[in-house]
């Protein structure tokens, strides 16, 4: 207003000095205007009450110029840090200490900032579970506090609102002026804010985690895939009982499985704790302490369970979202390299196998106790050529490169079935510190793009483990009889991989999608190059194509048979050994690898020697496999002499199981030959009777035919003149 009211008063003289003659008009008329009283008294209020507007304009003016220079005012945004360190920094200063106005909220004060707690009193959810009341400045009004000398005033005169999706207030503003101080001093207040936020670690406000909402542009988000190893490592790192920050959370899930990775109640034995894990799809927030600073960072984190995959009951496609609260990408480093370390602890005495879904994902992890190579039973050589080659070719990359040859070996092992195969894989992997991925091509979900996926979706060094390898798909040399196809005693599953039943109607062999040339591409190809172990498995070498055993693709082939004289003699030791002697560190799964008896054998050394040699000379050498020779003793476990008192019995037993077998299997192949027979004889008729109409239809006029007097048939007559066979081998003859 003053600023058109001044130039106006300015303008008066001069218009005064110019204007006379109109302005004596205009007086004159303005004194008969004044000569009428109630006009007179009408422009008198008009007038002073201009003059006293015109001097609050003026006042309001010198105020507001030296105000500006003696208060320094700013605005801060409810949902933006700068508003977040202030209110808790204010807290601190117990600015609202004297306040007599609250508003206040009941709420698990813990989890929080201490903003605005009750000053000096101890939290009471703490002991009684119940929230704590909250008490909340009610900031509409105005306080005035003292820091550093100066007087501040607070003021909230806009309220916001609670976001739809984090919760937060956001759209409400807080404005704080700093009474007689410098711009200074509001620096060094947000600073001592910003400060005191940082260092004292409050739980931060949850981000929208759509973080191209968040202004700030203060934060950094990563995204951990299911089919990528780094999502185990973060899961494993979550779950790690030295995250104190999911101490913090309030959303589990619990698991009583074993493989589980997570964090029990201290104290308990950890085979047997109930574990409590990050409940998926929900916001933890945690703070990320960094080893070698030892400074924090807070995380926001979710655990996102993908789809379920009905047919494997598996979830797929999950992921680990994290949003930092940083922009320092150290600090990711850094996490991932703690979750790396805290999942290979975990799995210094397990192993970790990696299991294919029929989408072409790594889609399940199953954590596998470690095997020990020496609970092996197999020519001391062997173990040790496999180990020494294997460390070898791991070490030695470099000399791969320079001599220009792919990185990469193939183990065949091939031979009966439970003879030590997949333990020795498995053993191996556990001494190598690697991770085995395993891959049936049985699977009617892979096919070769899929298996070319998933094998490049594997990390550098691993173990990549083909098991049953000939019964995925007919050899390309082998000229395969079905009824002696070892793929019929395998089970069939349909596509979408459910076992099926197997009929006579039903499709007779389980056939892989996977085709040779796709497989044996996949083995070549580059991502097969990065220092991998690729071991393949097979109960019948015969079967496989000889492109797929050549060296190059299986440069190392071990035949596995069944147990002689040295390895009867070695497992009958293992079952009843002297002493206990198992390491500490190293669980065992399965019954087989553990010493079973902890009392003491009652058994001299010697004796227990004896009882193995005249065992193994019980049981004929090169017929059983250790498989089946641990089934036995482990139903004679404490009991070395009744092991060998019950060993003629088993072999009896085993002898007529195994007759009764070859004989059922005789039987099968028997039924399947007289029905292929069958069928081909129907074949054989249904032919012949359409060759046979098909030539009465097309060919001239039918004739009738007498047999013993009787008119019985039409043929043709040139069928009449040679003769016709109806094709069952009877000759029609005129
Ligand atoms: N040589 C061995 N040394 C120690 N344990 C063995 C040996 N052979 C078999 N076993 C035991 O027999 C069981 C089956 O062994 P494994 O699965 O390794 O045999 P496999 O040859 O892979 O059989 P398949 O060909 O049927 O897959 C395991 O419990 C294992 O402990």
């Amino acid at each position: 207003m003053y600023e058109t009211i001044l130039p106006i008063l300015l303008a008066l003289p001069l218009v005064l000095y110019f204007w006379q003659t109109p302005i004596a008009l205009v007086a004159g008329t303005f004194q008969k205007v004044l000569a009428n009283p109630q006009a007179s008294e009408l422009l008198r209020f008009i007038f002073l009450g201009t003059v006293v507007e015109a001097g609050r304009q003026l006042g309001q003016l010198v105020y507001d110029y030296t105000g500006s220079l003696f208060v320094v005012r700013a605005e801060f945004g409810t949902g933006d840090f700068a508003y977040d360190w202030v209110t808790c920094y204010m807290d601190s200063q117990r600015v609202w200490h004297e306040s007599r106005s609250f508003k206040v909220v009941a709420r698990n004060a813990a989890l929080r900032p201490k903003h605005g707690a009750i000053a000096g009193k101890a939290l009471l959810g703490a002991t009684d579970g119940h929230p704590d009341p909250v008490y909340e400045p009610a900031q509409a009004s105005p306080a005035l506090f003292r820091w550093k000398g100066y007087w501040i005033s607070v003021n909230k005169p806009t309220a916001g609102y609670a976001h739809y999706d984090t919760g937060n207030e956001v759209g409400g503003k807080l404005v704080i002026s700093i009474l007689g101080g410098k711009r200074q001093v509001l620096d060094d207040f947000v600073n001592a804010a910003r400060e005191y936020y940082i260092e004292s670690r409050f739980l931060p406000r949850r981000v929208n985690p759509d973080l191209d909402k968040e202004p700030s542009g203060a934060l950094m988000s990563a995204e951990f895939k299911q089919s990528d190893s780094s999502y185990e490592w973060m899961l494993a790192y979550l779950r790690s009982a030295n995250v104190n920050a999911l101490q913090r959370g309030m959303h589990f899930t619990i698991s009583t499985k074993q493989s589980d990775v997570a964090w029990g109640e201290p104290g308990t034995p950890d085979k047997h704790a109930v574990r409590f894990m990050p409940a998926h799809a929900t916001q933890q927030q945690f703070l990320f302490r960094r080893p070698n600073t030892g400074r924090s960072t807070w995380l926001q984190v979710v655990v996102k369970p993908g789809d379920l995959n009905w047919s494997t009951n598996a979830y797929v496609g999950g992921a680990v979202s994290i949003i930092l609260h940083t922009t320092d990408r150290s600090v990711l480093a850094d996490l991932i390299e703690t979750a790396r370390q805290t999942y290979l602890e975990h799995g210094v005495s397990r192993v970790n196998v990696h299991l294919a879904d029929n989408r072409g994902e790594w889609a399940k992890t199953v954590s596998k106790s470690r095997r020990p190579m020496s609970t092996l039973i197999l020519p001391i050589d062997v173990k040790e050529m496999l180990l020494h080659d294997a460390r070898e070719f791991l070490d030695s990359e470099q000399w791969y490169n320079e001599a220009g040859i792919p990185h990469r070996r193939g183990y065949l092992l091939y031979g009966e079935p439970g003879t030590g195969k997949s333990s020795t894989i498995h053993a191996l992997a556990g001494e190598l510190g690697l991770e085995i991925y395993f891959v049936s091509l049985a699977n009617p979900g892979i096919d070769d793009y899929t298996l070319a996926k998933l094998i490049s979706d594997t990390p550098a060094r691993c173990i990549l483990l083909i098991e049953d390898i000939d019964c995925a798909f007919p050899s390309r040399d082998a000229d395969a009889d079905e009824d002696d196809d070892p793929a019929l005693e395998q089970p069939l599953f349909d596509k979408d991989g459910k076992s099926m039943p197997r009929n006579s109607s039903g499709p007779t062999l389980p056939k892989s999608n996977v085709t040779l040339s796709g497989l044996l591409n996949v083995l070549d190809s580059v991502s097969s190059e990065e220092g991998r172990l690729m071991f393949a498995t097979t109960n019948h070498i015969e079967n496989l194509d000889s492109a797929l055993i050549r060296a190059g693709r299986m440069d190392v082939k071990i035949q596995y048979r069944l147990a002689d004289v040295s390895q009867l003699e070695a497992v009958f030791m293992r079952f009843f050994p002297l002493e206990h002697s198992s390491s500490p560190d190293v669980e065992f799964a399965d019954p087989g690898q553990q010493h079973p008896s902890s009392r003491p054998a009652p058994y001299t050394s010697p004796q227990l020697a004896e009882f193995a040699t005249a065992f193994a000379k019980a049981v004929p050498a090169h017929t059983y496999s250790i498989a089946q020779i641990q089934g036995y003793l482990l139903t004679k476990k404490c009991d070395p002499v009744g092991a060998l008192e019950g060993v003629h019995a088993w072999l009896v037993g085993q002898e007529e199981e195994r007759r009764a077998m070859a004989e059922l299997k005789a039987k099968r192949k028997e039924e399947r030959r007289r029905r292929r027979e069958q069928r081909e004889r129907e074949a054989k008729e249904r032919e012949a009777k359409a060759k046979l109409a098909e030539q009465l239809d097309s060919e001239g006029p039918v004739l009738p035919v007498l047999v013993n007097g009787g008119k019985v048939n039409g043929i043709h007559s040139d069928a009449k003149e040679h003769g016709v066979d109806d094709g069952l081998g009877n000759e029609g003859h005129v």
